[in-house]
């Protein structure tokens, strides 16, 4: 199979990728179960490009119910050096508005039921998460933004995801509650997929597409699942403008990353004494520090 070092995940209400040419589904398995979908490989800019709809095409998956080890794993499968979600969220502060687009560079984690590593079973490692995306990729997804100059579209560069475990949506206390600790949007998703792409020394960014106000604002209708439908469907296309201009910038300037060695000093445990079948379950992010 060519090498894909490119990879995006869509989040709800982004299942596919309208302008992937030459396209193929895979069906992957990992070590760590299925992912979420068949993987879209095809090209887009003539570049090879994996779509992955993070709760299937047909959204059957909750947000705890995400296979997000199998995903990021079969993304590390397939050659991705890249990875971009595109998720909605929603807004915790006034200036943060339905239709804007924001590039986190901070995460909260406030979920309960998740596992957000894929050491364990004899091998013990700790990445550097003090900055949780890769900020040269997230400046690309900024700067593309940027460059589109979408109408009613605004920017807002960096800022921090309260990622929840959900499926209900905050009450008021906990919204006003992040609020009160700056936080800037909120979603259900991104936050293990960022850990997980880091253990798996892949570069990651966020690009967040505002939906609602949440339920803290006093003028605004507290948040429902249609809300987020019809403004994702106002903001899909502009999502998949942006992709497009940061696949072209990858191609062209494919940045450096400290995700890309985020295991050289993370790994505490002699490999050689790591058990066999660990060994072989991370063979794909142990290989390169394996004589
Ligand atoms: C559709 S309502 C809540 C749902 O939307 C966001 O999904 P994603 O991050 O995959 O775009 C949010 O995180 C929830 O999963
Ligand atoms: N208000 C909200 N809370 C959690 N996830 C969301 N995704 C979109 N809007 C959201």
């Amino acid at each position: 199979m060519k090498e894909i070092k490119i990879g995006i995940i869509g989040g709800s209400g982004l299942y596919k990728m309208e302008a992937l040419q030459e396209v193929e589904e895979i069906y992957l398995d990992t070590p760590f179960g299925k992912p979420s979908d068949a993987f879209i490989v095809g090209t887009l800019e003539g570049t090879p490009v994996a779509f992955l709809a993070r709760h299937g095409r047909n959204h059957h998956l909750t947000p705890t119910e995400l296979p997000f080890r199998a995903n990021i794993y079969a993304m590390k499968e397939l050659g991705v050096e890249y990875l971009i979600s595109a998720s909605a969220v929603g807004s915790l502060q006034e200036d943060i508005k339905p239709l804007d687009m924001v590039v986190p560079d901070q995460f909260i984690d406030r979920t309960q039921q998740r596992i957000s590593t894929f050491f364990g079973e004899g091998i013990v490692a700790h990445i550097a998460f003090g900055d949780p995306v890769c900020y040269r990729l997230a400046g690309i997804v900024a700067n593309a933004v940027e460059r589109l100059s979408l109408p009613e579209v605004a920017l807002h560069r960096g800022g921090t995801y309260v990622c929840m475990e959900g499926p209900a949506f905050s009450t008021k206390a906990e919204s006003s509650l992040y609020r009160s600790w700056g936080a800037s949007i909120i979603g259900m998703t991104n936050l293990q997929e960022a850990k997980l792409a880091r253990e798996a020394e892949i570069a990651y960014a966020t690009l967040a597409l505002v939906t609602d106000y949440d339920c803290w604002h006093p003028e605004h209708d507290s948040v429902t699942v249609e809300m987020i439908v019809e403004n994702l469907h106002r903001n899909a296309s502009n999502a998949q403008q942006v992709i497009q201009e940061v696949v072209k910038t990858l191609v062209t300037r494919p940045p450096e990353s400290d995700a890309h060695s985020a295991l050289k000093y993370a790994i505490l445990t002699p490999l050689a004494q790591v058990p066999v079948a660990t060994k072989e379950k991370l063979q794909l992010l142990l290989a390169k520090y394996i004589e």
